[in-house]
Order: C-alpha cells, then structure tokens, then sequence
C-alpha cells in the first residue's frame, strides 16, 4: 500500500501500533470530540479525507464541514452512528468491524443471560454489603439456564453465536427472528426460525443481537413486553434505541417480566437520572460487549487495514454495504 500522503481524523483513540501505522502513511491528527477535543476536532474537519472512531455521530451537517472525505473507518461493527444514505449519495466509502468481535459479545450476551438468571450481581452485593450471616433463604434463589428457550432476536453472526453457546452448551432449545430465513446447520433441529410474535410468546429469556436501523428502532415496545411469557428474562447487547425504555420499566414494574439485563441504553453513557440504573431486577453494563483486550486491539487493527486500503485505492476487508 502506498500513495500520497493524506489526512487522517482520528475521531477515537487508538493503540500505539496502529496510530504508527497510520502516521507512517499518513498526517494524522488525533481529536476525540467526546473527550475534551471538540474545537481540535472540528478544525481538522476541512481538510480530512479519512477517518477513523466510533461512538459519535456523523450526520450530514458533520460531513458537509467535510468537503474532502473519501473514507470512513468505523472501529464498530454497528453503523447506526453514520447517515449511511449521505455518505453513499456523496460516494464516501464506510468500513467496519464485523467477525472480530463476535465470540467476544456472545460472551458478554451469555454473562448476561448468567447474570440475570442466577442474581449474580444482586448476590455479590449482598455479600459485599455485609448482608450474609445465615444461608440464604428462597427469597435470594435464581433460575436455571439450562434446558430454558432462548429466544433471539437477529440471527446473523452474534445471534449465532449466541445460538451455539446455548444450545450446544447448556442444552437449549432455540427460538429465533430473522427478517431474511437463514439456517444453522450446525444446530439442527435445536434451533428454529419462527415470527417475532413466536418468539416473544414461547422463549423463557429474550436476547437481543439486532442491528439498529428505521425498522428496529423501538421494536420493544409495550405491546412486544406484554407478548412475553410470564417470568420471561429479557436482555439487550445490541443497541439501546431497540428498546423502548419506559415500556421495559413498565414489564418489570406492573408485569410479569422477571428481570433484565443491558449493556445499551437509549443514551450513553447512562444518565445518572435514569430508573434502569438502580431498579432491583436490572443488570446495567456499560456498553462492554467487545471489550476485552484482545477484542478491542483486533478491532482497531482491522478498522486501520481498512482505512489504509481505500486511502491507497484499493479494496477494504470490511466495506459497509447494507441499507
Ligand atoms: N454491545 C456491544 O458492545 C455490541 C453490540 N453490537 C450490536 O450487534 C449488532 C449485530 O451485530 P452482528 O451480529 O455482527 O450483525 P449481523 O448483521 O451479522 O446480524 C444482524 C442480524 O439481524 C438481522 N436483521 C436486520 N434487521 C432486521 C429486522 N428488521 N428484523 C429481523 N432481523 C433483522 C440481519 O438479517 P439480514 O442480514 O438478513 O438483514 C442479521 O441476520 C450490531 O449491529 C451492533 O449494533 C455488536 C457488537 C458489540
Ligand atoms: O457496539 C459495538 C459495535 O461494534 O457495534
């Protein structure tokens, strides 16, 4: 890969290796907007032609202070950040980070399932708090996993991920949503392909793994929450906007929802007003589903590649190439 010298944005911090890659090709100005950079920022808005973050919004007044962009490198797999239909009408490509994080957040969204199901947040802080000086009484049991329905919503890599974990793991039958059919060979008859409405009536636990776009934005909503089996656990590792949040509070306060467990919300990070973060049956994580180490430097080596490829003219691994 070589080419002129161009000018990259980095929107989000990177690891040490892979800003050096950047710089040995590139000017680069680093300038996180969400962490105290915004007038940097904007002042390298005018002459960048790629760049590269996530977790900040990038709309179409944004990209006209962007005159000369020619690439996007998201260090997500998610695009819901990006006005995907400005971006192609001005012919700036968008990459992203789909594969490398998706055993990772599988595993966020089964320690999910684990957490809710089994108290295990709610328990550590009985111990922590001073509160276990006998055993403890039915009142502090949990439920199993093993054997419950999983319900997916979203069955590409993560929800099937997921899918694997559960069935082939801890014995479960698995129920799943998807708008285009799409199999699991390896799961056989495990796991089933059904209407949205199946899955909310027939799954004891509810997860999540949506992209969030115009048809998925506030899917969960009251009546979604009423659907659901009687001491249903449901759980999010998606996006938050999928959920209708006062809905959600509503099933764990007046119905029958047993618990919830999220690592997104509707606004990140959470604000400290909100009911979701201190109510007794919900599980708040803030936003870790591909945060582990090795995930996380996968991620920017990937988004990296990706923007060096298309500044030099050439293919990407991972274009974005959805609606
Ligand atoms: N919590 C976290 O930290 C993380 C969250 N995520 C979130 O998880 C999402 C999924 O990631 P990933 O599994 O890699 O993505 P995929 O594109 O592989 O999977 C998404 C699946 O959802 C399906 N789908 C899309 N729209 C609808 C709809 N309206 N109704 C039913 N099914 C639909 C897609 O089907 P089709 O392709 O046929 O449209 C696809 O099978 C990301 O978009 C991101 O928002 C991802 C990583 C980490
Ligand atoms: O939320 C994380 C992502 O990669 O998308």
């Amino acid at each position: 890969m070589s080419g002129p010298r161009k000018q990259v944005l980095v929107f989000r911090e990177l690891p040490p290796a892979q800003l050096a890659r950047l710089q040995a090709a590139h000017d680069v100005t680093v300038a996180n907007p969400r962490a105290g950079r915004q007038d940097a920022f904007e002042a390298a808005l005018p002459r960048a032609q790629g760049l590269i973050g996530s977790s900040y919004r990038i709309d179409g007044p944004l990209l006209a202070r962007a005159p000369r962009l020619e690439v996007i490198s998201s260090i997500s797999v998610g695009v819901d950040n990006y006005d995907v239909a400005a971006l192609r009408a001005r012919g700036i490509v968008l990459c992203h980070t789909p594969g490398v994080l998706t055993q990772t957040t599988a595993d966020t969204l089964f320690a999910l399932i684990m957490a809710a199901s089994r108290r295990l947040v709610e328990l550590s802080n009985h111990v922590r708090d001073g509160h276990w000086t006998a055993n403890i009484g039915e009142d502090l049991f949990g439920w199993d996993v093993h054997g419950k329905t999983l319900g997916i919503l979203g069955f590409g890599r993560i929800g099937q991920a997921l899918a694997q974990r559960a069935a082939l793991g801890f014995g479960m039958p698995v129920l799943y949503h998807n708008d285009a059919p799409v199999q699991a060979p390896a799961l056989g008859a495990r796991a089933r392909q059904v209407a949205l409405a199946d899955v909310l009536r027939q799954s004891d636990i509810v997860a999540v793994t949506l992209p969030l776009t115009a048809q998925t934005r506030g899917l969960l909503d009251a009546r979604a929450f009423s659907l659901m089996k009687p001491g249903a656990i449901f759980v999010n590792g998606a996006r938050g906007a999928i959920v209708q949040e006062q809905a959600l509070l509503d099933a764990l306060d007046h119905g029958t929802l047993r618990a919830a467990a999220l690592d997104v919300f509707a606004t990140e990070p959470l604000p400290l007003s909100s009911p979701l973060r201190r109510h007794p049956k919900v599980t708040c994580l803030p936003h870790i589903g591909s945060a582990t180490h090795e995930t996380r430097l996968a991620m920017a080596e990937l988004a990296t590649t990706n923007l060096l490829a298309a500044l030099a003219g050439e293919q990407p691994q991972a274009v974005y190439t959805g609606g």
